[in-house]
């Protein structure tokens, strides 16, 4: 049993987060939350752990101006991607891929390439603080399992799964016909499932079906995937959607048939309550219906929507509809793989959202046309993403029964490196726990995340010994 003494944030809905400065948190030796009491006096914290039945626990103090978080949840990035981080902005989505993008992952052929690559990508999602992460890799095979593999050896909890693509991309980046790609795709789905087999409980890493997008492969091969993933509902589906402007025009070219891209999906049973659509920007009031009768959720990448010119997404009237909304990094459409740097330019595309709109006029919603609140930003990193991730009851937030999952936060910065405070020593109490998290979000970096924690165990954080 682990029991930690000290401030604790909670998200609990999108409006809100409980944030307790002497929160006592217990967690057991499966890497479970046991219980969580808040406001325990110093003074009462053995009684506590009595009540309880906890004799001779040691108790893990938390410093002054250190608090625990939900771990943040990406619920979009392509690893193969990361080598190419603050290129290509100059073009747009199509020509993007085409000239930044297909040549980057092309590498990725290369088995050894990727064993040399994914490490170092991996370990800086961990050390950004994502403790679930949802990667694509490329389209092939051989990598995507060291990618896998890699993701394994380092504890994170993730979702890894290779592109199916078998159309519409240069020659030497394209899968020869929709039976490899599916063959491929089983072969992953196995490889991935031997990974965790004798382990109790929901495993670590779990493969994700990954049909890159509608324009990159063929009816048979949505077909075979829609096949593959009816014979197991427990099956992920991740998905690009709705992205930029051209995109969506070739996409309905392709489909003629469809009424719009998301029907696209559904046509194929690739839209349910386990996808994952990442964009989403310009998407139809009919599409958003079908995505929340559906119940898929959206990855909103604001980083990426900005830096590829693709929009900015009107993720207050996806909330206001109830769809479900988690955060991604999009590396390397998006520059960072930090969730922190997600969680900014959210703020900001929100605020864009709300300058555009009428000024006077009075919102429709709730948070249509609103800038996101603190407690919204947080939630989405987190809970939220959980939601999309369709895993909201074993991560997100704490309490019992959930998995921990968490960041210890020092917004002194470990070893004092990167003190977000300065010379203000004025650093306790409820108040200023909620200053310290806006702090963070807006001004921290990894130097201020001191530990990652995935399932009660520590995998990274700079002050990890
Ligand atoms: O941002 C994006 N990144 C990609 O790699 C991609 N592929 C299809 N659509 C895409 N959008
Ligand atoms: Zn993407």
């Amino acid at each position: 049993m682990q029991v930690f003494y000290g401030s604790v944030i909670n998200p609990e809905t999108l409006t809100s987060y409980k944030a307790s400065s002497n929160a006592l948190l217990a967690v057991n030796a499966q890497g479970i939350v046991e219980w969580i009491v808040h406001d325990v006096q110093d003074s009462l914290i053995q009684e506590t752990l009595l009540q309880k039945g906890c004799i001779e626990v040691e108790v893990i103090p938390l410093k002054d101006g250190q608090f625990i978080i939900p771990g943040f949840i990406d619920t979009h990035t392509h690893a193969p991607q990361l080598p190419n981080i603050g290129t290509g902005a100059q073009y747009e989505l199509l020509d993007w891929l085409e000239k930044i993008t297909f040549p980057m992952e092309a590498k990725f052929a290369d088995d050894k390439f990727a064993e040399a690559a994914y490490p170092e990508i991996v370990r800086r999602t961990i050390n950004a603080g994502t403790t679930t992460c949802c990667y694509y890799g490329s389209l092939h095979l051989g990598s995507t399992k060291v990618l896998a593999d890699i993701v394994h050896s380092l504890g994170q909890r993730a979702f890894v799964g290779k592109c199916n693509m078998d159309r519409n991309s240069p020659d030497y980046y394209r899968e020869d016909s929709p039976e490899t790609s599916l063959c491929d795709t089983q072969k992953l789905i196995a490889h991935i499932h031997s990974l965790d087999a004798g382990s109790s409980g929901i495993p670590l890493v779990r493969p994700i079906i990954t049909p890159r997008f509608a324009i990159s492969c063929s009816n048979p091969l949505l077909t075979q995937l829609g096949d593959l993933v009816s014979s197991d509902p427990s099956l992920h589906i991740q998905t690009h959607i709705s992205e930029n402007r051209s995109e969506i025009t070739f996409a309905k070219s392709l489909f003629p048939e469809c009424k719009s891209y998301a029907a696209v999906y559904d046509s194929f049973r690739l839209l349910r309550r386990n996808t994952i659509l990442a964009h989403a920007i310009h998407l139809e009031d009919e599409e958003m219906a079908l995505i929340k009768e559906r119940q898929a959720g959206i990855s909103h990448c604001p980083a990426s929507n900005f830096h590829l010119n693709s929009g900015i997404a009107p993720i207050g009237e996806y909330l206001d509809k109830g769809i479900k909304v988690g955060l991604g990094t999009d590396v390397s459409g998006g520059y960072s793989p930090s969730i922190l740097n997600a969680i900014r330019n959210a703020s900001i595309a929100s605020k864009i959202r709300a300058m555009q709109a009428n000024v006077g006029a009075k919102s429709s919603g709730q948070f249509k046309n609103n800038q996101l609140s603190i407690a919204s930003l947080l939630y989405l990193a987190t809970l939220g993403g959980a939601q999309v991730c369709d895993l909201e009851d074993h991560i997100g937030s704490f309490g019992p029964g959930k998995s921990f999952d968490a960041l210890v936060v020092d917004v002194r910065g470990v070893a004092g490196n990167h003190n977000l405070w300065g010379a203000d020593s004025e650093i306790a109490g409820t108040k200023s726990l909620d200053a310290m998290l806006e702090r963070f979000l807006f001004c921290g970096d990894e130097r201020n995340i001191s530990m990652v924690y995935v399932q009660g165990r520590c995998i990274g954080g700079a002050g990890r010994s």
